[in-house]
């Protein structure tokens, strides 16, 4: 029996394929970056067909390692970047706009322009969101409202939109499935989470026409097979997930309590909270964790924009180290003596903040600053953020279950003093796990569990393995001490 699985992880920067066997066992991996286009500030768009072309190479380049032809997978689990969405024809598959991407801030005085009309707590109520231009909601209004005779396109039912999955599998299939799964409708801002359904009177309010829209299906389902001539055999789509979601499958978290962050472009936080939908009263999103089986499991996340991001802003912007894996050492040799705090809100500052219009900051510079305390203020900034989230968190948990073990993945748990830093600033283990590719290995368990070759979840969860845990070693004077100084420089940051 075929027990291969293939799943493409379609993320902010690069595009992944990673086929795995049927012991679980990542066995080849295709990647391609693909360029990212800032047309105006705050902007970021990413060109639908430069997706499209890594995808199709990447899935190719993995057959073509692992020794396997189309016919020889048994399903596919797609996995994206969330939020990011496209419009495009029904006839030709086309795009009319670029992607807009979810770190894309144009839409910040259309949700500014909503809150004044007093609409966030509708929103927030209908789908655990707030009114952010991180969401897709306000970027599909935004192309209907500016390209040319698109909102009457949409009407008549030529246009449809989608999140990268819907896109994605449009063209895979060859025009025959508009589909998507419920993590992914979840983060739109105009799904109802708790009635799982589109929301007509949020559809209305953005203008967007229900008919654009993909029909949502559960995270483990028939999303419809691959056309033949792709990779020369029909190949069943039968899992999807966006990115954070599938990372909270592929680390195991699926008991109420478990909570795992990934720490990749940016970081994001998220709590399974089980079968109840908790309504945060400190500024987190409630979204969809996965549905399966019609069951719909929910989650509090912590997003925030920039961790990995900075690393590279040092890399590439400062130009003090010459790759991310420099970062760690440089910042061990910063002065202990000296207090920076970089506040890196580049794009904004996500949860708990919310701040839109801030804009990053450095504090505490001497004369004898340079590039080992920038090195460290960078990292330590990524676990200063974790420790608001988890506050957050642990405000509004009251499941039962303690919260306070971490489980990470992503490109930055690489680096080894980063997650000690994280574990000393949350006071609380930090557990890596031995395989790093958690969210392509999420979407491929809920495809090889529906086509019936992998595990059920419990037999999937025991097949998680701990690499290293990074136990707290600070004092507690001392991170008191460095908490208030994040804390007041982000309160001097916000706009
Ligand atoms: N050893 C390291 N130390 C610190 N940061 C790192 C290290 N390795 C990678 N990174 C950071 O991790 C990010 C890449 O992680 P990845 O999970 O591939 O991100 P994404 O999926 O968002 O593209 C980059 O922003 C990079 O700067
Ligand atoms: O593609 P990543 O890994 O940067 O993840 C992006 C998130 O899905 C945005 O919500």
């Amino acid at each position: 029996m075929n027990r291969h699985i293939l799943a493409i992880d379609q993320g902010t920067t690069s595009s992944r394929a990673i086929v795995f066997d049927g012991k679980m066992r990542a066995v080849a991996t295709g990647q391609k970056e693909f360029p990212q286009h800032y047309p105006d500030s705050g902007w970021v768009e990413h060109d639908p067909e430069d997706i499209w072309k890594s995808v199709i190479a990447t899935v190719r380049a993995a057959l073509r390692k692992a020794g396997l032809k189309g016919g020889d997978i048994a399903a596919l689990g797609i996995t994206n970047q969330r939020e990011t969405v496209i419009v495009w024809e029904r006839d030709t598959g086309r795009p009319i706009h670029n992607a807009i991407v979810w770190q894309d801030r144009r839409t910040a005085p259309l949700c500014e322009n909503l809150k004044k009309a007093g609409l966030e707590k509708t929103f927030s109520q209908k789908t655990g969101l707030l009114l952010d231009p991180y969401f897709s909601g306000t970027k599909i209004a935004w192309i209907l409202d500016r390209v040319k005779g698109a909102r009457k396109r949409a009407e008549k039912g030529e246009l449809l939109a989608g999140t990268i999955d819907s896109f994605l599998i449009w063209r895979l299939t060859g025009g025959r499935s508009h589909v998507t799964d419920a993590t992914n409708a979840s983060r739109t801002l105009v799904y109802n989470i708790e009635k799982n359904v589109w929301d007509d009177a949020l559809l209305e309010i953005l203008g967007i026409p229900r008919a654009m829209l993909p029909e949502v299906k559960d995270s483990a389902d028939d999303f419809g097979v691959t056309e033949k001539k792709l990779f020369g055999a029909e190949i069943p789509i039968l899992g999807v997930a966006g990115d954070q979601q599938a990372a909270v499958i592929g680390q195991a978290c699926f008991e109420p309590g478990m909570l795992k962050a990934t720490y990749g472009t940016g970081c994001f936080a998220v709590l399974n909270t089980g079968e109840t939908l908790v309504r945060s009263k400190n500024r987190l999103l409630t979204t969809i964790a996965y549905r399966l089986g019609g069951k719909t499991t929910y989650a509090l996340e912590g997003s925030i924009f920039v961790a990995g991001a900075a690393v590279q802003w040092l890399r590439d912007g400062l130009k003090v180290i010459g790759k991310a894996a420099d970062s760690g050492a440089l910042a061990a040799k910063a002065d202990p003596t000296q207090h920076l705090y970089l506040v890196p809100a580049f794009v904004g500052l996500g949860a708990p903040y919310w701040d839109a219009e801030a804009r990053g900051a450095v504090y505490g510079l001497t004369r004898n600053s340079g590039p080992a305390e920038f090195a460290r203020a960078t990292l330590e900034s990524v676990a200063y953020q974790t420790r608001d989230l988890l506050d957050a968190m642990r405000k509004d948990w009251k499941g039962g279950a303690d919260a306070t073990v971490l489980r990470v993945d992503g490109g930055m748990v690489a680096s080894d003093w980063t997650m000690q830093c994280v574990a000393d600033m949350l006071d609380a283990p930090v557990d890596r796990p031995t395989v790093l590719e958690t969210t392509a290995l999420g979407a491929a368990w809920l495809a090889g569990s529906r086509a019936g070759v992998w595990p059920k979840a419990a037999q999937f969860a025991k097949g998680w393995s701990l690499d290293r845990r990074f136990k707290p070693q600070m004092d507690e004077a001392e991170r008191r001490r460095r908490l208030k100084g994040w804390h007041d420089a982000v309160r001097r940051t916000l706009s």
